[in-house]
């Protein structure tokens, strides 16, 4: 049988770890940067020192910044870029994917603007592919996968063939992968639970204990769900590894861009000097903004994501928001979700 292949689209930390594990699994892997000298360095050195400093890459681990040498030819296309480039990166891919390619995103967010899911926006510009796109989603932080440290992530997809493609060229010792039908609920539970990470490295960063942290996750996936209800997903998959699992690992990871976001915020800097020090991706920050506006449009109540964009955007104080969340109106914990409502509660 011929040797499967992989373009990796993205050469930051999430983009060169996945190229990685396709490369460990015996595929032909070219991954694309679209800065020259990053993808000189990884194909030279067999490193990314931007961002994953002292990791060494496997060496028949190829980059380029050439799309058309990346994706020509290729089984599998994987996406990798943040959320807010996707339909950019998309765009440059349409004329060159190959008629049989797999697509796999593995984006957490939305498009502002449009407040479009990542895969309705591969849908769009991708219609050619649209029978073959799937979503990787799940606790999984790009520095412990390179340490082959044991992972577990969903590829979910309306095609069931196209998740057990994805999920048979991904899969190895160390980096678990289950199908899984819900697209829309992978993709809320992935996107929503930054959100969560911002408060949760605020709440620590403010001094805050555990008991804080733990009403923030609970509550945090309570109106993750509701929204995620509104929206079409199905709710028992807020309780699996795309939903409570992906928020639990980033409100606890050191990991976490979001939670170390969050954190700085907490001694006061502001939004541009935390995302200049951060240095990658913080999809947290744009995704409060979507949310907020689906909340509006669903008509759904997500009082956590209100108060963070206030602090984020409207210049009001953590430990106000904190007073304003605690002194709600009394409510009951499981109201809404036994009435089955996706609604507004009292
Ligand atoms: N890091 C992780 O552990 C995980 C990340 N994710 C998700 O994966 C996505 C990517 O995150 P991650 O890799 O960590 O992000 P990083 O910040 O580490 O890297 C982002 C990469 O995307 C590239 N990029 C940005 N815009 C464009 C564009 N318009 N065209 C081409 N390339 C572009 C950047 O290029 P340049 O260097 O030139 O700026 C950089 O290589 C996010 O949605 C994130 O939430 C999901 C699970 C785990
Ligand atoms: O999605 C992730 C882990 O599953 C990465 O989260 P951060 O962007 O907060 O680092």
């Amino acid at each position: 049988m011929a040797k499967r292949s992989a373009a990796v689209l993205g050469g930051g930390s999430w983009g060169t770890v996945l190229a990685s594990v396709l490369a460990d699994n015996g595929l032909d892997v070219t991954l694309w940067a679209r800065r020259k000298e990053l993808a000189e360095e990884i194909t030279r050195d067999h490193c990314n020192s931007r961002y994953l400093p002292d990791v060494r890459l496997p060496e028949p681990l190829r980059a380029t910044d050439s799309m058309e040498e990346a994706v020509t030819g290729k089984d599998l296309v994987l996406v990798v870029v943040p959320s807010q480039s996707m339909r950019e990166v998309a765009r440059d891919l349409a004329p060159r994917l190959g008629k049989d390619t797999l697509v796999l995103h593995a984006a957490k967010g939305f498009e502002l603007g449009s407040l479009k899911r990542m895969s309705v926006v591969l849908e769009e510009e991708l219609p050619m592919a649209a029978e073959r796109i799937a979503v990787l989603s799940g606790p999984s932080h790009a520095e412990e996968v390179i340490r082959k440290s044991p992972t577990t992530v969903v590829v979910a997809s309306n095609h069931p063939s196209v998740a057990e493609e994805a999920q048979g060229l991904l899969i190895n010792s160390y980096l678990r992968v289950y199908t899984h039908p819900d697209v829309i609920g992978a993709e809320v539970g992935g996107s929503l639970k930054n959100i969560i990470a911002l408060g949760a490295g605020l709440s620590d960063g403010l001094g805050f204990g555990d008991n804080a942290k733990a009403a923030l996750i609970t509550r945090g996936l309570a109106e993750m769900a509701r929204l995620g209800m509104a929206m079409g997903a199905k709710p028992i998959t807020f309780a699996g590894l795309s939903g409570v699992g992906d928020l639990v690992v980033t409100c606890t990871s050191r990991h976490s861009r979001n939670w170390r976001a969050g954190n700085l915020l907490s001694r006061g800097l502001g939004l541009e000097e935390v995302l200049q020090r951060m240095g990658m991706v913080v999809e947290g920050i744009k995704t409060t903004q979507a949310a907020r506006e689906l909340a509006g449009r669903y008509q759904v109540e997500m009082p956590i994501t209100q108060e963070l964009h206030a602090v984020l955007f409207e210049g009001k104080p953590p430990r106000k928001a904190v007073e304003d969340l605690m002194a709600r109106g009394k409510t009951d914990e499981m109201e809404e979700m036994l009435r089955g409502s996706s609604g507004p509660t009292a």
